[in-house]
């Protein structure tokens, strides 16, 4: 019997099917995102520092420079990760020559992109780029208390949505538009409302043209440089998506360590609440660590099987590691986030929902404790070579080898 005959075997005893959840899995498309490829540097001023209060460190060689090199590093990673994904683009990586400001992106800036994702079969995503850049410089974009300042702001989100309803269009398939502004106060503000108002207003004309697109907003409790104060709180975006139906973005490291981000999807859920994800691992702090199978990972790999919300849920991961292979670290987040997922397809749903409703909390913990035990790896193992992709003893020597040959 071959390994994965006998891990067959055994969820049969428990009554759960393996080759359903192999199935199950190969529908889930996660959003590669594209700047952990370069330190989230982009193409369109290439000598700016990274701002907006979040960091990469790190010298591993080998960063991707130009448009090329990221598409290469990227096909390098999805052909490591079975299934049908994406990408997630930010408004900086426009593949063009043309010398453009972020308030005059166009949908042709991004062509290329598209073209490389048709031969790739994917779909795209967007992010306006609302940092990084001379306009954010004193941290504050959307709330500024500047109108022009805020004008150039509300123009680039404007764009963005023009851009995600370009890759819509074009790849037929959800391309999802977050928002994410860095503003807030590194010390202690007098008036926690005013800017709150401004970002409000801003939002009002970002989105009030109705477009073909998945529009998602996400908050953060503090970033480097603004720690006592964020615009775009939790509660701001809950509010604001809710009254405007639209979306809300979960970056898992965005909230105090002792929250549950599983939690909050499972919350949402029961609104039909549209919801992204950025899979990262916070570090004591907003780290953006490379995705690993965790406990926190786990948990929200559960809720979105358990709940059903496989296809309901927008998965993508927001991590930037500039001290490891930067290829590896995109195989090592999406791999160890379907292995999660795996796990979580392999449960014995309905033994466990009717032992719940029953009150059995004995033969739950039971049930939680030896599931951990059995053989989900050998199933990934098996998905793997249903979709003839390198096992998780070879892959990681493929991007050795590729880092070897670069010239970077
Ligand atoms: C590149 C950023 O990390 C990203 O756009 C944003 O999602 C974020 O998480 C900022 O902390
Ligand atoms: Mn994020």
């Amino acid at each position: 019997m071959t390994n994965y005959e006998l891990a067959r075997k055994a969820y049969q005893e428990i009554g759960v099917d393996t080759e359903e959840a192999i199935n199950a899995l190969g529908k889930v498309r996660l959003s590669l995102q594209c700047w952990q490829t370069d330190d989230v540097k982009g193409f369109l001023f290439k000598d700016n520092a990274l701002t907006g209060g979040i960091q990469v460190t790190g010298n591993y060689i080998g960063r991707a420079r130009n448009p090329q090199e990221v598409k290469d590093d990227l096909s390098l990673a999805l052909s490591l990760i079975p299934g049908n994904h994406k990408v997630n683009l930010h408004a900086i990586y426009a593949d063009t020559n043309e010398v453009i400001d972020l308030d005059r992106i166009e949908p042709r800036h991004f062509k290329p992109w598209v073209d490389w994702a048709k031969k790739e079969h994917i779909g795209l995503d967007f992010n306006p780029t609302c940092f990084s850049h001379k306009k954010s410089s004193d941290g504050f974009t959307l709330s500024h208390p500047d109108q022009n300042i805020r004008d150039f702001w509300i123009k680039h989100c404007i764009q963005s949505r023009k851009i995600g309803a370009y890759f819509q269009k074009e790849l037929k398939q959800p391309s999802v538009v977050n928002l994410w502004i860095p503003d807030g106060f590194k010390d202690n503000p007098y008036d926690l409302i005013t800017p709150r108002v401004r970002l409000k207003e801003s939002l009002d004309e970002i989105y009030q043209e109705k477009l073909d697109v998945t529009d998602v907003m996400e908050s953060k409790l503090f970033g480097i440089g603004a720690e006592a104060y964020t615009v775009g709180s939790h509660e701001f975006y809950l509010s604001y998506a809710l009254l405007n139906k639209l979306g809300v973005c979960f970056d898992t490291g965005h909230f105090h360590l002792t929250e549950s981000v599983a939690d909050k999807i499972a919350s949402l859920s029961v609104f039909n609440q549209t919801l992204l994800l950025h899979v990262s691992r916070p570090v004591r702090w907003d780290s953006d660590h490379v995705v690993i199978f965790d406990d926190e990972t786990s948990k929200i790999a559960q809720v979105l099987v358990r709940g059903n919300l496989l296809d309901k849920v927008h998965i993508g991961f927001d991590f930037f590691d500039a001290s490891i292979s930067r290829v590896s670290a995109l195989v090592i987040g999406a791999r160890s986030f379907q292995l999660a997922l795996m796990k979580a397809l392999l449960e014995p749903k309905e033994a466990l929902t009717s032992i719940e409703f029953n009150k059995d909390y004995s033969k739950r913990l039971y049930y939680q404790e030896m599931l951990k035990g059995l053989p989900y790896g050998v199933v990934y193992d098996e998905f793997l070579k249903r979709h003839h992709c390198e096992s998780q003893h070879t892959w990681f020597d493929k991007v050795r080898a590729y880092e070897e040959r670069l010239d970077r």
